[in-house]
């Protein structure tokens, strides 16, 4: 039969090892985010999320891009977060169109996109929300010291 090609795969999907021009030092890049580092990536499982966090007068920073001092209490951010998702599911509004109005992350800027992270990066809430969606879910509400948020699972 054919040979077997045995390729040792040692990084993560998605990243190449390449060689500097101007070093000849090995470095590593991220083909779908167009990320480069020097140091190997590591192989632990990374998603990718997009959020969209309604502070309340108890988060951590009640403070945001949208509001200088957030006063809302924790009940009144849920009636409004479920108000938002409700729009998203009904395709009513886009995710991304929402979280940039509405989002109090400064994600909001890129339509709520956190990029890729990996476990122990996250306030644990959100990330085991992350890990448990599937590509595409949506999980709400998720409560964090920040907030509470909408979480979307892109990969
Ligand atoms: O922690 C952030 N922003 C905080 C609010 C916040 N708290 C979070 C907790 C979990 C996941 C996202 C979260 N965003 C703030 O603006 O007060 C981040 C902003 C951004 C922007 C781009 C990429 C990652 C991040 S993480």
């Amino acid at each position: 039969g054919d040979p077997i090609s045995l390729e040792m795969t040692s990084l993560p999907v998605g990243w190449e090892e390449k060689i500097s021009n101007s070093t000849g030092k090995k470095y590593y890049f991220n083909t779908s985010t167009k990320e480069s580092q020097w140091e190997p990536p590591m192989a632990g499982e990374k998603v990718r999320c997009s959020h969209i966090l309604v502070k309340h007068k108890d988060s951590r920073r009640p403070s945001s891009w949208r509001e200088e001092t957030i006063t809302i209490t924790k009940e009144e951010a849920l009636e409004k977060l479920t108000g938002l998702f409700e729009r998203i599911k009904s395709g009513e509004s886009q995710f991304d169109e929402i979280a940039q109005v509405e989002s109090d992350c400064s994600s909001a800027k890129r339509g709520g996109d956190l990029g890729f992270f990996g476990r122990g990066q996250m306030q644990k809430p959100f990330e085991d929300a992350g890990f448990s969606l599937g590509v595409g879910e949506m999980k709400c509400p998720v409560s964090t010291d920040s907030g509470v948020h909408i979480v979307k699972r892109l990969e």
